[in-house]
């Protein structure tokens, strides 16, 4: 194969053509779908009398809407309940398989497809869903879509886009104790702005990403969107590779793992590859980062001053932000009082994310007035965690555990904050009204920043707190 980026190689693999419009035309590998952005998709076809092309190709979950408390059918919210049947309904009539709660494997999209390997390297994922680029975690060129490409997709397992530009984001050296994944993808996001990507794939690439987790390679993915790139990706590797090794769609087969490894491999990134921009990242210089404002780009270290507005990609943006949140420039974030811990959401609710949270939790107790939640990404995490014992730590701490969805990341379900009430999230978007009251306020911060907060009741930076890391 010619040299380029892995962005280059997949996306020449998966052209049908060039369309009269322009675009290219690609097939698609993976297509997931959930409740929320499906049924009007399968209504299109439905207009037209077309069948799902490739269901084979095809899977579903239930995520955003689905209560994480009670979950006895009829659920007690109609809306909830009739969104549920809908995509029951559509599943069932074009034959897709269903990670519904009855089979163990519910959960957030982006947690299911890498944790059940329906997500591959070399593969084209897309999802209705923003943070589809999560799965670019393994090597996937995979990207959200809107509805009219959901009908696409479905009805021809093809989906019209355009190249964009690929930049390099280089994360060279080690992440301190305490810095986690999410930390990376803030500070990007914080340099570059939210719209700083637009027009760009990202590929992550350097010595600190090469030593993250896929866990933590998923989280940095996940937030590509946030920072406006249609997608990001990292090279596939040893580790991909491991993670793959025990997933359902190969610990069976060695024999196709086999067959599949030399293309994982061919698809890389060559040396010699040429990008359009490179962005580099001292992982060395990184504290956990707390966002001050109303959207992922404004956060600061948690010791570092908050900025003048006009220091900010937005100055009138950073002041409205400001004050929503009511935090003055000069100010840091530690100390900062939260009345709310989410431990949750496609970004940061796997399982190594909730073991961490919970080696700062041990121990310790939720503090007094805070409301404290840890929901999992998918039933799998939770019962990995429970079976590791991470749900005694969590609840004898004073945690609610709960069953998984998106839940309060976006507020679909009854898990909302309430009032001007202040949440300490390890989710994505920290938008006004985003966690389901318009005067609420979202810190966004990695997950064992929020096991700090929601035990101390206020932001505190987590590199000064004792952890208790024994299973
Ligand atoms: C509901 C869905 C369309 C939405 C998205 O596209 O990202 C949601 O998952 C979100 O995070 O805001
Ligand atoms: S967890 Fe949040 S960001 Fe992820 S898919 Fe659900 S709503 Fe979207």
């Amino acid at each position: 194969m010619s040299s380029g980026t892995l962005y280059d190689k997949v996306y020449d693999r998966h052209k049908v053509t060039t369309l009269p419009t322009g675009q290219d035309q690609l097939f698609v590998g993976l297509h997931l779908v959930h409740e929320v952005t499906s049924p009007q998709a399968f209504g299109m076809l439905e207009e037209r009398d077309l069948d799902v092309a490739y269901p084979e190709r095809t899977h579903a979950t239930v995520d955003h809407i689905v209560p994480t408390g009670n979950r006895d059918r009829p659920y007690a919210d109609d809306a909830a309940e009739e969104m549920l049947s809908e995509l029951e309904e559509n599943v069932r009539e074009a034959g897709i398989e269903f990670s519904h709660p009855g089979t163990g494997n519910q959960g957030i999209v982006h947690v299911v497809g890498p944790e059940q390997g329906l997500t591959q390297p070399g593969m084209t994922v897309v999802c209705g869903d923003s943070h589809t680029a999560t799965h670019g975690a393994f090597g996937a060129l995979a990207f959200g879509i809107g509805t009219s490409q959901i009908r696409d997709v479905l009805a021809t397992g093809t989906v019209a886009m355009e190249k964009a530009k690929v930049r390099q984001v280089r994360v060279e050296g080690e992440l301190g104790d305490g810095v986690s994944a999410k930390d990376v993808i803030l500070e990007v996001i914080r340099r570059l702005g939210t719209d700083g990507g637009t027009g760009y794939v990202y590929e992550y690439a350097g010595s600190a990403i090469d030593s993250l987790s896929m866990e933590g390679r998923m989280s940095i993915c996940n937030m590509s969107i946030e920072g406006g790139a249609r997608a990001g990706y990292v090279n596939p590797d040893e580790k991909t590779y491991d993670w793959l090794r025990e997933t359902d769609a190969f610990r069976d087969d060695p024999e196709r793992f086999a067959e599949l490894k030399p293309y994982w491999e061919s698809i890389r990134s060559d040396d010699d590859a040429e990008y359009d921009d490179v962005v580099t990242i001292d992982a060395n210089e990184l504290e956990p980062i707390v966002t001050w404002g109303t959207t992922p780009a404004q956060g600061v270290g948690v010791t570092q001053p908050i900025p003048e507005p006009e220091d900010c990609h937005s100055p009138e943006t950073a002041r409205q932000a400001q004050e929503h949140v009511g935090v003055s420039p000069g100010e840091t974030m530690e100390g900062y009082p939260v009345d709310v811990a989410f431990l949750g959401s496609c970004t940061n609710a796997r399982l190594r994310d909730l073991r961490r949270a919970a080696a700062v939790v041990r121990g310790r107790e939720v503090a007094e007035g805070v409301r404290a939640l840890v929901v999992p990404g998918s039933q799998r995490v939770q019962a990995a965690a429970e079976a590791e014992g991470l749900d005694e730590v969590f609840r004898e701490a004073g945690f609610e555990w709960r069953d998984p969805g998106c839940s309060m990341c976006l507020a679909m379900n009854d898990d909302q904050l309430e009032g001007d009430e202040v949440c300490a999230s390890s989710s994505n978007r920290n938008f006004v009204g985003r966690q389901g009251s318009t005067e609420g306020r979202t810190l966004l911060m990695n997950p064992k920043m929020v096991a700090a907060a929601a035990v101390t009741g206020e932001v505190t930076d987590v590199r000064t707190m004792r952890e208790v890391t024994t299973a």
